[in-house]
C-alpha cells in the first residue's frame, strides 16, 4: 500500500513544558482506515492538529501525499479534510453557503452538483437554507463533516467523530466512512469507543501519554492480545472458589452459578484441560461451558490499567 501520511520523529512539548508527544513514527497507507485510540489527554488531538498543520511540532516531520506539512503547507493541507472535535460554525451562515465557501477556501472551482450530493449523503439537503445557529448539535456535526469533505480531500481526519452523537448519526457516519474508503480516501479517526475501531479500522494505534505504544492490524491485535474467557455453568452453585482452584484464579459469577476463568488463547498451555480435570477430581459438575474472546475494549482497558498501575508512585497526572 503506497504511503499517504508519513510521520517521522514527531514530538510536541507545549509552552507549559508538558510533553504531549514523545517521538512518533507512523506511516499510513493510501485507502486505509486507521484508528487512533487513547484515553483523554493521551495526545490524539495534538497528533492530528500537527498533521493538519494547525499546531507546530517541536521536532520531526509530517508529509501528506509527499508534501511537507510545514514547508509545503498549502499543497499538503489541500489533500486533507479535518473534522475537529469542537463545533466551530459561522452561526449566521446557511448550510449551503458555509459548505460551498469551505470548498472555495482550498482553491477548488465551484461544483454545485458535488455539494448537493454531499449534503444529500449527510441528510443535510433539506436544511441547506437553514442558518447554522438554528441547527441541533447533531446537524451541526454533519455540517462540520460536509465542510471537511467540500474540497474532495484524499485524506480525512475525524477527531472523535461520534463523541456525544446519537445512534443515527453514528450509523450514517460509519456508512459515509465506508463509502469514502471505497473511493480510495484514507481515513484517520480518533476515538475512545473501541467498538468503533474494531468495526471500522484496518489498523489501530494505541496512544498513551504521548507515546504510540502499539500499532497493529485490528485482527492481529485481537488475536495477539485477545484473552479468552471460559464460563462454566455449574450444576450446583458454589459459595466460594475452592482453594484447590487457586492456581487458575477463577471467579464466581451469577450468585455462584458460574465459574469464570480468563486465559491466554495463544499460550501452549491454556490451563483449560487441567482446570477441567481438577474440577472433575473435586466433584464439581457443570451443565454447560462456553468461551468468549475479549473485545478490543477489554484489551484497551487492560492496557490503560497496566499503565496506571505503573504510575501510582509517580506524580499526579
Ligand atoms: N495548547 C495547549 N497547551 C498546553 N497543553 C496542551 C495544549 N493542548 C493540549 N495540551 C495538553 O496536551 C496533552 C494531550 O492533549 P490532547 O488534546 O492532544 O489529548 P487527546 O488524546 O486528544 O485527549 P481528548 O481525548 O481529551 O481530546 C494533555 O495533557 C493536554 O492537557
Amino acid at each position: 500500500m503506497a504511503p499517504v501520511i508519513e510521520i517521522t520523529g514527531l514530538t510536541k512539548t507545549y509552552k507549559s513544558g508538558l510533553q504531549a508527544l514523545k517521538p512518533i513514527d507512523l506511516t499510513i497507507g493510501k485507502g486505509e482506515i486507521f484508528a487512533l485510540l487513547g484515553p483523554n489527554g493521551a495526545g490524539k488531538t495534538t497528533l492530528i492538529s500537527i498533521t493538519c498543520g494547525i499546531v507546530t511540532p517541536t521536532a520531526g516531520t509530517v508529509t501528506a501525499d509527499g508534501h511537507d506539512i510545514q514547508k509545503d503547507y498549502r499543497a499538503a493541507r489541500s489533500k486533507i479534510g479535518l473534522v475537529p472535535q469542537e463545533l466551530t460554525t459561522d452561526a449566521f451562515e446557511t448550510v449551503l453557503a458555509t459548505v460551498s465557501f469551505s470548498r472555495g477556501l482550498f482553491g477548488r472551482a465551484p461544483n454545485p452538483a458535488f455539494i448537493e450530493q454531499l449534503l444529500r449523503d449527510l441528510s443535510l439537503w433539506d436544511k441547506r437554507n437553514d442558518k447554522l445557529r438554528t441547527l441541533s448539535g447533531g446537524m451541526k456535526r454533519r455540517v462540520m463533516i460536509a465542510k471537511a469533505l467540500s474540497h474532495e480531500p484524499d485524506i480525512l481526519f475525524l477527531d472523535e467523530p461520534t463523541a456525544g452523537v446519537d445512534v443515527e448519526l453514528r450509523r450514517d457516519m460509519w456508512n459515509l466512512v465506508r463509502g469514502l474508503r471505497d473511493k480510495g480516501v484514507t481515513i484517520i479517526l480518533t476515538t475512545h469507543y473501541i467498538e468503533e475501531a474494531e468495526e471500522m479500522a484496518d489498523r489501530v494505534g494505541v496512544i498513551l501519554k504521548g507515546e504510540l505504544i502499539l500499532v497493529e492490524q485490528t485482527a492481529t491485535l485481537m488475536k495477539k492480545l485477545g484473552k479468552k474467557t471460559l464460563t462454566l455453568n455449574l450444576q450446583e452453585p458454589l459459595a466460594a472458589v475452592p482453594p484447590e482452584l487457586a492456581e487458575w484464579s477463577p471467579t464466581l459469577k451469577a450468585e455462584g452459578n458460574e465459574l469464570e476463568y480468563v486465559f491466554d488463547s495463544n499460550l501452549e498451555k491454556t490451563g483449560v484441560p487441567s482446570l477441567l480435570r481438577r474440577l472433575s477430581d473435586l466433584g464439581i459438575a457443570f451443565k454447560d461451558l462456553h468461551t468468549s474472546q475479549s473485545s478490543l475494549e477489554d484489551i484497551f482497558v487492560s492496557l490503560v490499567h497496566k499503565d496506571r498501575a505503573g504510575d501510582r508512585t509517580g506524580a499526579a497526572a
